[in-house]
């Protein structure tokens, strides 16, 4: 039961944007960048609002307004436009558009606009497929739009990209939205993480070997490079190759062939390349550790994902997007009051989307009510963020210096009487997390539910008292 949604927009970008953000909200997306192929599609299916940016490579999506109508004569139509002017205005006015939104626009409230302008209609079934592939990728910061921007840069041509960024930031799913829209869709997309494989086994992986090329190499094998032709392949971790396999992938880059291990026929490829990496490579060229030429001919173009902490303002979409994919993943079907957002906004997310994708997971499965509010986000996700390690660590050495001081375990005894001491405040703080609730105790534990309800009578702990008083 979706709305039908026909976006004319020539501005990928803007368009990748608007897409994400209506897909999002469930909405069924139709894209096309021209005036032609918008009648193509209004001829064809049904669509209950039309988003229309007015300057199109083919003509003036407004002055071409009549056409709509004939077709679809009541559907409601958003007029987008970068000409700001107020005769644009005016002309979107008179042709009965139900909406102008003059770019730049809040996004939020053009999300809004489309809600209501659909509100009345019966949904559509059996749309037209979208035009383009989803492309899962949420983003609404500017810094996002900027990754957007850059991701439409290369989808016609073969340049070279590395995707630079913090773990968890989405690199692989940058490279993969690179191929998915690219013009190599059709072929393969091959992932190699450099950090993954033995270094000794690196060049015969990337490039394969021929039959007795070292000792262990009992067949001939085809490399990682050999099965992306046509493709695209995904260098991750770029920065953990080491030397002689640098050598042989800058060779590679510039003559477009390979050579296999212990071959001595060169190999054509037509491979394109996606490197990423979460370290600063460039202190690394003056330490010797990676070489300068490769750098340069990897770094082509550049894309950079910054952050999750600073692009704070895309954490909502994403929190949005996660909760729908762990509904469709079979979890409970849960909503994030806007509290709740706001302390997740404010978390450091040292892990970035990735972190947050597992912490978000993990609410669907834990929160009580269908609506996630700020306390629940309190109580089932660990409370501030100390810097790494460091004062969890301190903490519990401090409680074990203590320990040992107080009560003085007997030789041979200590991990038993360590254990037995630890586990009654252990189960206390996990009845505290779930306020009482045992059989939540348990699945967080990991433990047996009976065998939790029998530690807790021998080690005199009552439930009851940590059940949420209001
Ligand atoms: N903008 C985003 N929109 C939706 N999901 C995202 C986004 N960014 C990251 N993710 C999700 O977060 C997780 C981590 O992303 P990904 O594996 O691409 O990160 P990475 O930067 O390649 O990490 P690493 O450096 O550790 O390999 C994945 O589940 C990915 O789908």
């Amino acid at each position: 039961m979706s709305h039908a949604v026909l976006l004319v927009e020539d501005d990928k970008s803007i368009a990748t944007v608007i897409t994400e953000a209506l897909r999002e909200d469930g909405f069924e997306v139709t894209a096309c960048e021209s005036i032609e192929r918008r009648d193509v599609l209004l001829g064809h299916g049904r669509f209950d609002v039309m988003l229309t940016d007015v300057m199109l490579q083919d003509g003036d999506g407004l002055a071409s307004i009549d056409a709509v109508r004939r077709a679809a004569p009541d559907m409601p139509v958003i007029v987008l436009s970068a000409q700001n002017t107020l005769d644009t205005a005016v002309r979107a006015s008179d042709s009965d558009a139900f909406e102008y939104f003059p770019k730049p626009f809040d996004l939020d409230e053009l999300m809004h606009a489309v809600a209501q302008a659909v509100a009345n209609r019966p949904s559509v079934e059996g749309v037209e497929e979208p035009e383009e592939s989803a492309l899962p990728l949420i983003g609404r910061s500017p810094a996002m739009q900027g990754v957007f921007r850059m991701i439409t840069r290369v989808l016609r041509n073969d340049l070279t990209v590395l995707i630079t960024g913090e773990s968890g930031t989405g690199k692989e799913l940058v490279a993969e939205a690179i191929h998915e829209l690219g013009s190599r869709k059709t072929g393969p997309f091959v992932a190699v993480n450099m950090a993954a494989i033995p270094h000794d086994l690196l060049e015969s992986e990337l490039f394969g070997h021929e039959r007795g090329a070292f000792t262990g190499a009992v067949s001939q094998q085809i490399g990682k490079f050999e099965q992306a032709n046509g493709g695209t392949l995904f260098l991750d971790e770029i920065g953990d190759m080491p030397a002689e396999a640098q050598t042989r992938l800058l060779r590679a880059l510039q003559s477009g062939r390979i050579r296999r291990v212990g071959g001595r026929q060169e190999i054509g490829v037509d491979v394109r390349i996606v490197a990423a990496t979460n370290r600063d490579l460039v202190p690394m060229i003056g330490e010797g550790r990676f070489r300068e030429d490769l750098y340069y001919r990897l770094n082509v173009v550049p894309i950079h994902l910054p952050p999750l902490r600073e692009r704070p303002e895309d954490v909502g979409a994403l929190v949005r997007h996660f909760l729908g994919q762990a509904a469709s993943e079979g979890l409970p079907n849960r909503q994030a009051s806007l509290g709740a957002i706001e302390a997740l906004e404010a978390r450091e997310w040292r892990g970035n989307v990735r972190e947050l994708r597992n912490a978000i997971f993990r609410l669907a499965l834990m929160a009580r009510e269908e609506v996630i509010d700020r306390s629940a986000v309190d109580d089932l996700l660990p409370a501030v963020r100390k810097p790494e390690g460091e004062s969890a660590k301190h903490g519990l050495e401090a409680a074990l210096e203590a320990w040992f001081d107080e009560a003085r375990p007997v030789d041979g005894g200590v991990y038993h009487a360590a254990l037995a001491a630890f586990e009654k405040p252990l189960f206390e703080h996990t009845l505290q997390r779930t306020q009482g609730n045992q059989l939540r105790a348990a699945r967080m534990l990991g433990i047996n539910r009976n065998t939790l309800r029998k530690r807790l009578s021998e080690l005199d702990i009552t439930p009851e008292n940590f059940a949420r008083r209001s």
